[in-house]
């Protein structure tokens, strides 16, 4: 196990003037065991920034530390660690052991070796009875499972993940999301996973990196991210549905921008008046809609609470102690 340090890293695609840069200056100190999703919008740079550790594509500047070792100019194979992808990349005419026990036979452990460390990972992702069978006799839930065990027997420094769940339906993902946290807790393994979806990112980080531009807006607990977001874009970004941000509502400094998260209005006798525009089911709660002068708030509500119609005025009041001020010019949070 190790810690892992991004020191500037910067990358650009090609070089002089046509030289593109997608990475510009990242900063990232991840603790030795810690677990560090980066969550940020398609083409922001985190597979980018993946590969980037994993040895996959060159640094530009800056530096990438894996331990104690610069890793700049080291061969991927050489860095001791394993990356899952989105897509298995299974050997299909192997059986699920041989899959596991491929990387081992090429760096010459011996086979009871093996067969041991094969074993272990498969009695921990409940692999053991599909040991004999092909890729294709598979599930894609088991097959994205014998893609962790490959990585697990080699008991590396660091797991990457690259979007490793986006090929699994709903259910398979949030039981593999489990899967992932208890393995995390057994073997405690530094691991930096890359998705594009804030719920997995939520509920599988310790600390999560948040990632704009190539730019990183965010590094915090997901509780910080989420309840003093550092930016409009992290507000605007982790939430579903985001969180309200109003720049002509009453009450709202000229030059800055008031966020209130849906959960955090009341709807009551003062406040703003707004018309509902529109009310969805999300089975426990309702979102309500509501026009606010030219801007839309969207309120969150029990499903018990009668519904409102369209059309209908309603005075809307945000909980003070959960509003949020963000400066309108650089979108930083003023709170
Ligand atoms: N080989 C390349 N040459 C030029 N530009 C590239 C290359 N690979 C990626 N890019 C660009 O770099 C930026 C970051 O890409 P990257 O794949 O890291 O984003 P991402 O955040 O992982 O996106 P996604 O969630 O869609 O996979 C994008 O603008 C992309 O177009």
């Amino acid at each position: 196990m190790a810690t892992l340090a991004l020191n500037q890293v910067k990358k650009s695609y090609g070089i002089g003037p046509g030289a593109l840069q997608v990475i510009h200056g990242v900063d990232a100190q991840i603790a030795d065991g810690e677990f560090v999703v980066i969550v940020g919008p398609s083409g922001c740079g985190k597979s980018t920034l993946l590969r980037m550790v994993a040895g996959l594509e060159s640094i530009t500047s800056g530096t990438i530390q894996i331990g104690e070792r610069v890793v700049n100019n080291v061969q991927p194979a050489e860095r001791d660690i394993a990356m899952v992808f989105q897509n298995y990349a299974l050997y299909p005419h192997m059986s699920v052991f041989d899959n596991m026990a491929y990387g081992l036979r090429i760096r010459g452990l011996t086979a009871p070796q093996i067969r041991a460390r094969v074993d272990a990972a498969a009695r921990i992702l409940e692999l053991a009875p599909l040991l004999e069978r092909k890729p294709s006799q598979l599930s894609g839930g088991q097959r994205q499972r014998v893609a962790m065990g490959r990585a697990i027997v080699r008991q590396p420094q660091a797991f990457l993940f690259d979007e490793p769940l986006s090929n699994l339906d709903a259910k398979l993902r949030a039981q593999t999301r489990l899967e992932i946290q208890k393995l995390h807790r057994e073997l405690g393994i530094t691991s930096l996973f890359v998705t594009h979806d804030q719920v997995e990112a939520m509920t599988l980080a310790q600390r999560m990196l948040v990632m704009n531009a190539g730019r990183v807006e965010q590094f915090g607990t997901p509780e910080e991210v989420y309840e003093r977001p550092a930016s409009l874009f992290v507000a605007g970004f982790m939430g579903a549905p985001p969180m309200n941000l109003l720049r002509h509502a009453s009450g709202v400094r000229p030059g800055t921008v008031l966020g209130i998260r849906p959960e955090h209005l009341v709807i009551g006798d003062s406040g703003w008046d707004t018309v509902v525009d529109s009310v969805e089911l999300l089975g426990a709660e309702r979102l309500i809609h509501a026009r606010l002068g030219d801007e839309l708030l969207t309120i969150r509500v029990s499903a018990q609470r009668a519904i409102p119609d369209l059309g209908q005025a309603l005075r809307v009041q945000p909980q003070p102690e959960f509003i949020h001020t963000f400066d309108a010019a650089t979108g930083l949070s003023r709170s």
